[in-house]
């Protein structure tokens, strides 16, 4: 399979000069941001990029747009060097940052795609094809003559989702694509961008805290921590390196004793009729379910996963 991007040995330290001591010395000190790293992604596939707050990766994916320019190493997206060719490579990929929008924010939405496809210089047969497909898809319809600023967040991030495809690119950044978004809108942006891989063989990297997100979009995580790669692999792996836990919450008919005898789970909380069950995150939630419904009187369940920072944090503790 052809690489569609290739980092080797990235690395990127920024100075920061900060103020010191009585006299207001100035002294400079490095943070190594991207310390090294080195992975490769082939065409088609879809990965998930994770790591703890300022681990390095928006710094990443800054240097992979050309937005910035790295310090060593080499890099390749789509063929093309980012920081020399940042333009061309303008026209191949696609970005969407969660916490900000790339809409105008006075127009609406159809007024915004207008100009994105004067910008990119889109055809104006293929912009129909993919606005009409992202409409349907992302459910634009009758969001189209809405001025920006009065839409909701997952609306919003919907249309910003759309913004970012309208020029086919051949590969999607997305950084934090459902944070703040209800379950309703966060399954449509996951259906719409499986969808999407499956049908135009897009290549993704994805950053978010929503470990779900990684779930049920992508077949390798990597995780990174002081600009490090800490682990490249499965997600099924990364449980395993770090013996992390999801949770089976039951609410029974009435309060009872703690739940027991469930194989591979272990009851870690009770709150009246409500128990919570911890088992290991890499089995299936399937045996315990059905083990606490073959004996005790069941009313509802929930399966929480952990969230990413409990995984990383677990990933150390079991290297320790
Ligand atoms: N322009 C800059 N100047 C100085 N330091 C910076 C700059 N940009 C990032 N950093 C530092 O580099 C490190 C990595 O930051 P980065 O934003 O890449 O992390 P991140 O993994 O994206 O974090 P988050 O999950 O919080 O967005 C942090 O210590 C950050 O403070």
């Amino acid at each position: 399979m052809d690489a569609c991007i290739e980092v080797e040995g990235l690395e990127k330290v920024f100075r920061v000069r900060r103020r010191t001591g009585r006299r207001l010395r100035r002294e400079t000190s490095e943070v190594r941001a991207v310390d090294g790293i080195t992975f490769s992604v082939p065409r088609g596939q879809v990965v998930g990029y994770i790591g703890p707050n300022g681990a390095g990766k928006s710094t990443t994916i800054k240097m992979l747009t050309g937005i910035l320019t790295p310090g060593g190493g080499r890099l390749r997206v789509a063929g093309l060097d980012p920081a020399r060719e940042r333009t061309r490579l303008a026209r191949r990929i696609g970005v969407v940052f969660g916490q900000r929008t790339t809409l105008w924010w006075d127009l609406p939405l159809r007024d915004s795609y207008a100009l994105v496809r004067r910008m990119y210089r889109v055809p104006a047969d293929r912009f129909r094809v993919n606005l009409d497909r992202c409409v349907e898809l992302l459910g634009l319809a009758d969001l189209l003559d809405v001025p920006v600023r009065q839409l909701s967040l997952g609306q919003r991030m919907r249309g910003d989702i759309a913004a970012a495809l309208l020029h086919d690119p051949e590969v999607l950044y997305l950084d934090e694509p459902t944070i703040g978004l209800d379950v309703v809108s966060k399954a449509r942006v996951r259906g719409f961008l499986r969808d999407l891989n499956a049908e135009r063989g897009t290549t993704v990297l994805l950053t978010t805290h929503d470990l779900t997100d990684i779930e049920q979009l992508c077949e390798r995580v990597m995780v990174i921590d002081h600009g490090r790669m800490m682990y490249d692999g499965a997600l099924g792996g990364l449980h395993e390196v770090g013996e992390s836990e999801r949770t089976l919450v039951v609410d029974l008919e009435r309060e009872l004793p703690p739940i027991s005898g469930v194989p591979g789970a272990r009851t870690v909380r009770t709150e009246g009729p409500r128990q919570w069950l911890a088992f290991p995150a890499s089995a299936s939630a399937a045996p315990v379910v059905a083990a606490v419904a073959a004996h005790y009187p069941l009313v509802d369940l929930s399966v929480r996963e952990p969230d990413i920072e409990s995984v990383i944090a677990a990933m150390y503790a079991g290297r320790a």
